[in-house]
């Protein structure tokens, strides 16, 4: 038997969508593997009812298949799903690291990272790799094709959850097809200022290269009270907020000594929007880890 546990991610961070991504420290997915002759699947925990426990249909069916790793697959699920905290990434990663050890198939983090994306596709239609490279890297990722780089940051951040779902499928769908090149230029400069704040551990720098246009007022739409609960983590000494990953949590990067009113300045302006909330008092973490 191995055991893993993974950490919720939040990807894009703004300016780099389908590439930036960070670990959290909690909530976090812990999956316990078996051998067995064909893979079966036991769900527990958050939002585990929504979660189908076919093979055909849960992510870490299709990790145990990309890895031929057919096992008893137990899952206590930490990260609530269509959260936008990298619920499905967090499965996938921990059943990925999981199974390379039971098996003894010796891919390095790195290769599982490829992997682990396989699961990503059965939910999102697309193999992404930018929730489940800092799930097994750890750190902030920067996923570009097929290589990942790794910068071990460590930067406050809150991830405020409304009770609301929205499905990384359907969260795409909004996604605009074009952007100007104005807004190109923007993002481009809002990442860099991003990736040096992380090289810097700096959330000033952090949260100011998260500001963008095109992918991030698209996805705010869906979320009741987004706009409110933006204005008041700033007002709480926010440094930067945005959509965490497809939404609907919304992730905001502070200083250590400002994240608790920046958690609770959000979870109250949620309330005020009719909207219940939970905000989870985080940082930027390490990966999967194996028991
Ligand atoms: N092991 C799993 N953990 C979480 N969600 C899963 C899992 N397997 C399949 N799913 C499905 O994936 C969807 C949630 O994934 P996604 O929308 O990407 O959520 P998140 O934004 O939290 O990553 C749900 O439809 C859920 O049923
Ligand atoms: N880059 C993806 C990330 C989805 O993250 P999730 O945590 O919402 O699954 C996207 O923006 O669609």
């Amino acid at each position: 038997m191995q055991t893993v546990r993974a950490p919720a991610t939040s990807a894009n961070l703004g300016s780099g969508f389908d590439v930036f991504g960070v670990a959290l420290d909690r909530p976090a997915d812990v999956v316990r593997v078996e051998k067995a002759d064909r893979t079966t699947i036991e769900m527990r925990g958050v939002g585990s009812q929504y979660i189908p426990e076919d093979p055909d249909k849960n992510v870490v069916g299709a990790v145990a298949d990309a890895l031929d790793a057919p096992a008893h697959i137990e899952i206590d699920k930490g990260v609530r799903p269509s959260s936008g905290l990298g619920s499905s990434a967090a499965s996938s990663a921990a059943a990925a690291v999981a199974l390379n050890a039971l098996y003894d198939r010796g891919y390095s983090r790195q290769e599982l990272v490829a992997v682990a994306a396989e699961g990503e596709a059965v939910v999102s239609g697309e193999a992404h790799a930018d929730n489940v490279a800092p799930a097994l890297l750890g750190g902030f990722t920067v996923a570009r094709g097929d290589a990942v780089t790794t910068v071990d940051a460590s930067i406050p951040l809150v991830a405020c959850l409304p009770e609301i779902a929205v499905s990384t499928r359907d969260a795409r769908r909004v996604v605009p097809e074009s952007a100007s090149m104005e807004d190109i230029v923007h993002t481009i400069g809002s990442a860099a200022t991003l990736s040096v704040g992380m090289c810097r551990n700096d959330p000033a720098l952090v949260g100011s290269g998260m500001d963008e246009r095109v992918v991030t007022p698209a996805r705010a739409e869906l979320i009741t009270g987004y706009d409110a609960v933006r204005e008041a983590a700033l007002d709480a000494g926010a440094t930067g907020v945005t959509v965490s990953g497809a939404g609907p949590a919304v992730i905001a990067v502070c200083r250590e000594s400002a994240r608790r009113d920046v958690a609770s300045a959000m979870v109250d302006a949620f309330s005020t929007a009719g909207v219940e909330s939970r905000a989870y008092q985080t940082r930027v973490s390490e990966g999967a880890t194996l028991y």
